[in-house]
């Protein structure tokens, strides 16, 4: 089947937490609309840029785009930004039931509110290996007041301004932000626009709900007062089942978790998140479990469920190391053919914060990689290979990150195509003392295997035996834990480059990113529409 959309994406002035800013929607509504599909279709999204003035770019998360690597909407590296007033068309085939997302990928744009749900079913005739009644969508993210450019200005001036913590959490879009002492105009409690979701249940039956974290910077935990959760699925993968009162959820994943209504049927229940791994005041994002036939907006008068506390690490490791591969779902090279260390350090470059790895700071060229290597421009962006590991022997992960030769590139890492190749993702101390951070890595193009997670340095001379995991889980994003290293092992099998990079926004723009270029050789000449920024001006026909 092929899905033809049109969306029309331009701002509108939003009160999802009551508080009223401009939100870039599509087709006038933030979430925008779930994309609904089979397996195997065909879909098809005119992007139609209203936004007056500034370009679009749209990355369909999760989605290995395999022989279209020029739909993955990644401004810089598959494409130019589609310009005001220009229509841009992506096409793509959905190749594996599982729940992904799509969102902005052009500078902080995300932040606005540009981003939803897709939603891919199993073909007809075939059974996935749980059951279940019904299904509800949920998109969790941060809001905050201040606009996606005054963060971006602050992030890249001197000195430094950091965007600090969001004002809210949203539920499918809908938050509640303190309305006192601010006028009605600015910020109105009875604004039907921020009223909570509610998610309707019938007594006795199982829900799949399908969950994804759009945020700009949080990682969340995700409860509802009085159910156990099963988690059944994860970034388009089963998992092996396992239930949790709270699911753990970093920006760009995705689960789905089975919950049966099985308790008292008199009344609703809370369903909260919460922000960890920072120490936040952002209030609690909450919403409605509604037991048909209740009124669905009845709050219940009951105490919110706050949450597990920021801090706990541990709670949020143990879930890292719970996620396993559904039995019969596992099949994984045994041996990488390349093994690559980036270590994650906040550096100075001239001045700027950044963020950087193995000390470089990646830039965005103004000409799309993709292109670039297609017609072997090779002034486009940096020849000299990115640097494959960093000083393991004698670099500190603990002390207070000063390195003084952190620098910024567009290069890039060239893999053998088809080759396996291991990254260990190694965290350290940034340059606040006693801090480290939590950074979800988000692989374009492929799905990878989660070979392990560890606390300290990764033991570079005794390799396999870091690695914990039996069934190892296949993603497309995975949590780098404070003083921890994460480890994952993928297949460069789809031509191309791949954006590899932490999912919060402030640190992608800040150069927490790398690119993995396989087989790029074998991508068929460009579409136009790709084209019209930096060297590609020069392919365009009249
Ligand atoms: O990139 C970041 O900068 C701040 C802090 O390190 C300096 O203000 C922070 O918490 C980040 O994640």
């Amino acid at each position: 089947e092929v899905h033809n959309l049109t969306w029309e994406v331009s701002y509108q002035y939003k009160s999802l937490d009551c508080y009223k800013k401009l939100a870039i929607a599509i087709n006038g509504e933030t979430p925008g609309p779930t994309i609904n599909a089979t397996e195997g279709d065909t879909i098809i999204v005119n992007v139609k840029n209203n936004l007056l003035m500034e370009n679009l770019a749209i990355h369909w998360h999760g989605i290995r785009q395999i022989g279209t690597p020029w739909s993955d909407g990644t401004d810089g590296v598959s494409q130019c930004g589609t310009m005001p007033g220009d229509t841009f068309v992506y096409q793509f085939v959905v190749d594996k039931a599982g729940t992904y997302m799509y969102h902005s990928h052009y500078g902080m744009q995300r932040e606005s509110g540009l981003y939803g749900l897709i939603e891919v079913s199993v073909p007809s005739g075939t059974k996935e290996p749980f059951t279940y009644d019904g299904e509800h969508g949920v998109v969790l993210s941060d809001w905050y007041h201040s606009s996606s450019y005054e963060q971006a200005t602050g992030l890249t001036s001197i000195p430094y301004v950091w965007i600090g913590e969001p004002q809210s959490l949203l539920i499918n879009g809908r938050g509640k932000y303190d309305c006192a002492n601010l006028s009605a105009s600015v910020c109105n409690a009875a604004n039907p626009e921020c009223a909570p979701s509610s998610f309707t249940v019938v007594p006795g039956e199982t829900y799949r709900f399908r969950i994804a974290s759009l945020t700009s910077l949080s990682a969340l935990s995700f409860q509802i007062e009085g159910h156990n959760m099963t988690v059944v699925e994860a970034d388009g993968n089963y998992v092996e089942p396992f239930a949790t009162e709270n699911l753990y959820i970093y920006a760009g994943e995705t689960y789905s978790v089975l919950v049966t209504a099985n308790q008292s049927s008199s009344r609703n229940y809370w369903i909260t998140t919460n922000v960890v791994s920072r120490n936040a005041s952002t209030p609690i994002g909450q919403a409605i479990l509604n037991y048909y036939p209740n009124q669905n907006l009845i709050p219940p008068n009951t105490t919110p469920p706050p949450g597990p506390l920021w801090n706990d690490v541990d709670a949020r490791k143990n879930q890292s190391l719970a996620i396993e591969a559904r039995q019969g779902y596992i099949q994984i090279p045994p041996h990488p053919d390349k093994v690559i260390v980036l270590l994650n350090t906040q550096n100075k470059v001239d001045g700027y914060t950044k963020w950087a790895i193995n000390n470089v700071s990646h830039t965005l060229p103004e000409t799309p990689y993709l292109i670039a290597l297609k017609k072997n421009w090779l002034d486009v962006f940096d020849q000299t290979p990115a640097p494959e590991s960093y000083d393991y022997e004698n670099y500190d992960i603990y002390s207070v990150q000063n390195n003084t030769n952190a620098t910024t590139s567009s290069s890039i890492y060239r893999l053998e195509f088809n080759s396996t190749v291991d990254v260990i993702l190694q965290n350290a101390n940034t340059m606040t003392a006693n801090n480290s951070e939590t950074h979800p890595w988000h692989l374009h193009g492929h799905d990878f295997w989660v070979l392990g997670f560890g606390d300290g340095k990764y033991d570079m001379k005794n390799n396999d035996a870091n690695y914990k995991f039996k069934n190892p889980i296949m993603k497309n994003t995975v949590p780098l834990h404070p003083y921890g290293w994460t480890a994952l092992r993928f297949q460069a099998n789809n031509p191309g480059i791949w954006l590899f990079h932490c999912h919060i926004e402030a640190h992608f723009l800040l150069g927490m990113l790398v690119l993995f270029e396989s087989g790029s050789s074998m991508v068929s000449v460009p579409p136009q529409a790709n084209m019209g920024c930096g060297k590609t001006k020069s392919l365009m026909q009249p």
